[in-house]
């Protein structure tokens, strides 16, 4: 069996994390493509490297992102914040544009944060995508049985650029995630799948955790923390600003009246570099 990291062969990498969410990234600007066996490889955890996403950085420069399965996604707001902080460390400055397959994004850095401009959240059925037509999508037509088994109120749906059902729950640490966190994913509402969350109230803010597409349970998803901010404010639970705390560390969020873009602020790790 051939090794499927071998097309990777003396490509620079760094191991990065945003707020904990890991990410391996692989220097592809001069050329080199990522494959799905690769992306698999570099994703599992009990090989070598092992992270939520697989992040190419490609000329441009521009951003794409493998989940760990090796489904390719449209958005990653923590795999951004770590992307700026490296095109930052080698062109310096204070504010940055980079390509993502959901548009170009700009970003900042200040008192040691990444703050990326995540663009407009899209709210119609069909942005999100779900395979019916519905009014409103602050609350999706879940099933009332699927519903009801998990103690869960329908959802709001957010596209980021990438799908998200935001559940708001009395406690989110309380709710047993993962065992509802698949079938909702899964669901046939969902014809891309979709990222799942878990969101409640606390002192300074929101908790937040989410089940992502293509991964899992996560200590953190940005565009999770976007969507979540998007559909709380949509209900009216906050303002247009907020703290969002993942377990792996807190996102501030705001929705821009101005511009109707969603910011997204936060701390970024390098844990290692090397060459494949
Ligand atoms: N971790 C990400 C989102 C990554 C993609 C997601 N799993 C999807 O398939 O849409 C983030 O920080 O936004």
């Amino acid at each position: 069996m051939t090794d499927p990291l071998e097309p990777l062969e003396g490509r620079p990498f760094w191991i990065m994390d945003g707020a904990g969410n890991d990410f391996v990234i692989v220097d592809l600007r001069d050329g080199g493509t990522m494959t799905t066996d690769a992306a698999r490889a570099l994703g599992d955890r009990s090989g070598p490297y092992g992270c939520d996403q697989v992040i190419g950085l490609i000329e441009g420069p521009a951003m794409r992102i493998w989940n760990a399965d090796g489904s390719e996604a449209g958005a990653c707001g923590n795999a951004a914040r770590c992307i700026a902080s490296l095109l930052f460390d080698e062109e310096g400055g204070e504010i940055l544009r980079f390509g993502s397959p959901s548009g170009e994004l700009h970003a900042s850095r200040a008192s040691g944060q990444i703050e990326v401009d995540m663009g407009a959240p899209r709210l119609g059925w069909r942005d999100i995508p779900l395979s019916e037509a519905v009014d409103d999508t602050i609350a999706l037509p879940l099933p009332p049985g699927l519903l009801q088994r998990h103690g869960l109120e329908p959802p709001a749906g957010v596209s980021m650029g990438n799908p998200h059902a935001v559940f708001f729950v009395t406690d989110a640490e309380a709710t047993d995630l993962a065992a509802f966190g698949p079938t909702i994913e899964n669901h046939a509402l969902f014809p891309e799948r979709c990222n799942v969350s878990v969101v409640s109230r606390e002192d300074g803010g929101l908790r937040l955790r989410t089940w992502e597409r293509g991964v899992g349970i996560t200590r953190a998803c940005g565009t999770a923390a976007c969507a979540t901010l998007v559909s709380a404010a949509r209900r009216g639970l906050t303002g247009r600003s907020s703290a969002i705390r993942a377990d792996g560390g807190t996102l501030h969020i705001t929705w821009d009246e101005k511009t109707g873009h969603v910011l997204m602020a936060g701390p970024v790790q390098l844990r290692r570099k090397g060459v494949f």
